[in-house]
């Protein structure tokens, strides 16, 4: 366990403000960021995380606390395990002065956030994620979510937290592969806003795998500096300002990742698909003329340097098909009618949106990732 330093708390402002707590040991905040009116929580929270739930159970400690345990991962996110819980809260007689806390990775935060916006039309929600990814990108913003047959997060809605509470004591029991998966959201924001997180990594890749070190915290603060920069500016995804994307810019690497994870059963790992999806888009970039090839190599050089895969085969994807990733992929929230649409860069921390590339590049782009490793 690292020293214990003050909390960091990063403000999200807008219609419905909120605190992003970012510290070691600060689970006791999380009755703060619940308010002092809420009487009862649903305490949402994924199996197979030791302690921790007992530790956040603790700190509600005078609150009537509902049990509300969500299958692991991807599975979660069903409209089956959405109808269970909407039952559980119907029995309960959950009104709107209660809340839902969540603990877990990104996924359990999804659902649990989107129990929590649909039950009465929205309730208050606090986030306790214990993934990297889950605290630099899943649990701040306010997206929730569930997957259909036809895709990832095709059915959800933007509900933001009450607050987030980042405990990165949490992250001493997260296996390797989610750590390094959770990185590829971190490097994510280092491409589209803030190049001195690429430089921080390059700087030192096993210090940004190890929990303890100030380099990990730095680099989930700034990733979440970038994640709420661009969300209090654009939350509903409705488009930014003067040339920026807006929110669409947190979708880098996201078209093909998506399609990815739906191709594989959602076996391979939402960061390590997002990882493979920059690499795409990097290469997509390059070929149309957008992007300089020193930065679109950076993408694999970077990634590499912490075991983030760059090519299919890498996570044993490459009998996955350019038609069926391409049906996948026209079903991507960024598509208006026929016309894909990919985050792409125009240089460093300069995103940009391309919109209808040619079928011949998009697969030029995919023999790519598809090639053997180098
Ligand atoms: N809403 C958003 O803005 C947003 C952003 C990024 C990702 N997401 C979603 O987040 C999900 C991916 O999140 P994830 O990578 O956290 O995966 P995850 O939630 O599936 O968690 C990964 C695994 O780690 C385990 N785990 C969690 N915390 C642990 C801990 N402290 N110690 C030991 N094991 C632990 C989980 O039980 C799970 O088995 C995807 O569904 C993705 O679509 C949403
Ligand atoms: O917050 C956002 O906006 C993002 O796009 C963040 C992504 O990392 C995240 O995976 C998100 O869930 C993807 O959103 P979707 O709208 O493409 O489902
Ligand atoms: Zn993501």
């Amino acid at each position: 366990m690292a020293e214990a330093t003050a909390a960091t708390v990063l403000h999200v402002g807008g219609a419905a403000p909120y605190d992003v707590v970012v510290g070691h040991d600060v689970l006791a905040r999380v009755r703060d960021l619940l308010g002092p009116g809420v009487r009862r929580v649903a305490l949402c929270h994924a199996p197979g995380l030791g302690d921790l739930v007992a530790r956040v159970r603790d700190q509600l400690d005078g609150l009537e606390v509902l049990d509300l345990p969500l299958p692991d991962g991807e599975h979660a996110k069903t409209a089956v395990v959405a109808a269970e819980a909407w039952e559980a809260l119907g029995e309960a007689g959950f009104t709107r002065s209660d809340a839902v806390v969540t603990v877990g990775g990104g996924a359990t935060t999804d659902m649990g956030g989107f129990i929590a916006a649909t039950w009465l039309r929205g309730v208050p929600v606090v986030h306790v994620p214990t993934t990297l990814l889950a605290m630099v990108d899943a649990a701040v913003g306010g997206k929730t979510g569930m997957n259909t047959g036809a895709g990832k997060n095709l059915v959800g809605s933007f509900h933001e937290p009450a607050g987030v509470l980042c405990d990165l004591d949490a992250l001493v029991t997260l296996p390797r592969p989610e750590l390094v998966a959770g990185l590829a959201e971190v490097l994510k924001c280092g491409f589209i806003a803030d190049p001195e997180i690429l430089a921080l990594v390059e700087a030192d890749p096993d210090a940004a795998l190890d929990p303890a070190t100030p380099a990990l915290r730095e680099l989930v603060e700034r990733a979440i500096g970038v994640k709420v920069g661009v969300v209090v500016d654009d939350l509903r995804e409705t488009g930014g300002r003067d040339g920026h994307p807006g929110r669409e810019a947190l979708n880098y690497g996201h078209t093909l990742a998506h399609a990815i994870e739906r191709g594989t059963g959602y076996r391979v790992r939402h960061g390590e698909a997002v990882a493979l999806g920059m690499v795409y888009v990097a290469e997509l970039a390059r070929r149309v003329g957008r992007l300089d090839a020193a930065t679109a190599d950076r993408h694999e050089q970077v990634l590499r340097s912490v075991g983030l895969p760059v090519r299919l085969a890498d996570v044993g994807a490459d009998d996955l098909g350019f038609e069926e990733l391409l049906a996948t992929m026209r079903v991507d929230k960024k598509a208006r009618g026929d016309r894909l649409r990919f985050l792409v860069l125009d240089g460093l921390a300069r995103p940009t949106v391309l919109a209808g590339p040619e079928e011949d590049a998009l697969r030029a782009a995919y023999d790519h990732v598809r090639r053997a490793t180098p």
